[in-house]
């Protein structure tokens, strides 16, 4: 079995009957969408936040019950994926473009467990592609703000395309030579005007599940 689909499938044993589950994005949580569509099927009750257009379609051929904010403002359980994971648990996300979406999802659940290969440990994120999300309008001007705090940003492109997400926004793949303190680039990138999100996920995981060729290896 592959490292993504244990993590996967392994997150899936934390979800309870009646339960409000956020559902993230991504290859691993793949593995656990198809777990959590096999209990239903056999009779577990509850009600999934997707987290991207590409997570709703699946769910949606999974048969999984499906609600929204309006009805369910506060959500019990998340499963998501990362592209890099701190020994703090300070997250990257935003590989597949999804990390607004994901962030509202996993600030509003309770306990948010993440999904991972082994490839995702980092032991720091100098260097790291850190997505960030970004309205199209004067994007360009957005970017030199970013480049200003010292980051060196790539418009996200889709072969000849740029990249859309499903907020209709753009993504600078961004990396710092010195991230230093997650939360405060976090911060200072927050307040720049025409930045709408960053993949920077400071004190959001609770459990990080990393999949192994030895078995799971939990970390909380
Ligand atoms: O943040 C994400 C999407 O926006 C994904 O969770 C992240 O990119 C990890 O993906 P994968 O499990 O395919 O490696």
């Amino acid at each position: 079995m592959n490292q993504k689909q244990i993590a996967g499938e392994r997150a899936v044993e934390f979800i309870e009957d009646g339960m409000v589950v956020g559902l993230g994005t991504g290859s691993t949580v793949y593995f656990s969408l198809l777990a959590l569509g096999e209990r239903v099927k056999a009779g577990l009750q509850i009600q999934g936040i997707p987290t991207s257009e590409a997570t709703t379609k699946l769910a949606k051929q999974l048969q999984i019950p499906l609600t929204d904010f309006a009805a369910q403002p506060v959500l019990d359980i998340t499963i998501d994926g990362a592209d890099a994971v701190l020994p703090d648990l300070s997250l990257i996300k935003g590989g597949g473009g999804a990390l607004l979406r994901e962030k509202l999802v996993a600030s509003a659940s309770k306990k948010m467990i993440v999904v991972a290969d082994e490839s995702k440990q980092v032991a720091t994120f100098d260097h790291a592609v850190i997505p960030i999300e970004v309205v199209p309008f004067a994007w360009e001007t957005t970017a030199e703000r970013i480049r200003q705090l010292g980051g060196r940003t790539h418009l996200r492109c889709q072969g000849e395309q740029v990249f859309v997400t499903d907020n209709h926004n753009f993504i600078l793949d961004t990396t710092f030579a010195e991230v230093g303190d997650v939360a405060a680039l976090q911060q200072s990138l927050k307040l720049l005007t025409g930045v709408v999100e960053t993949g920077l996920f400071p004190n959001l995981a609770d459990m990080v599940i990393i999949g192994t060729t030895d078995g799971v290896h939990i970390l909380s």
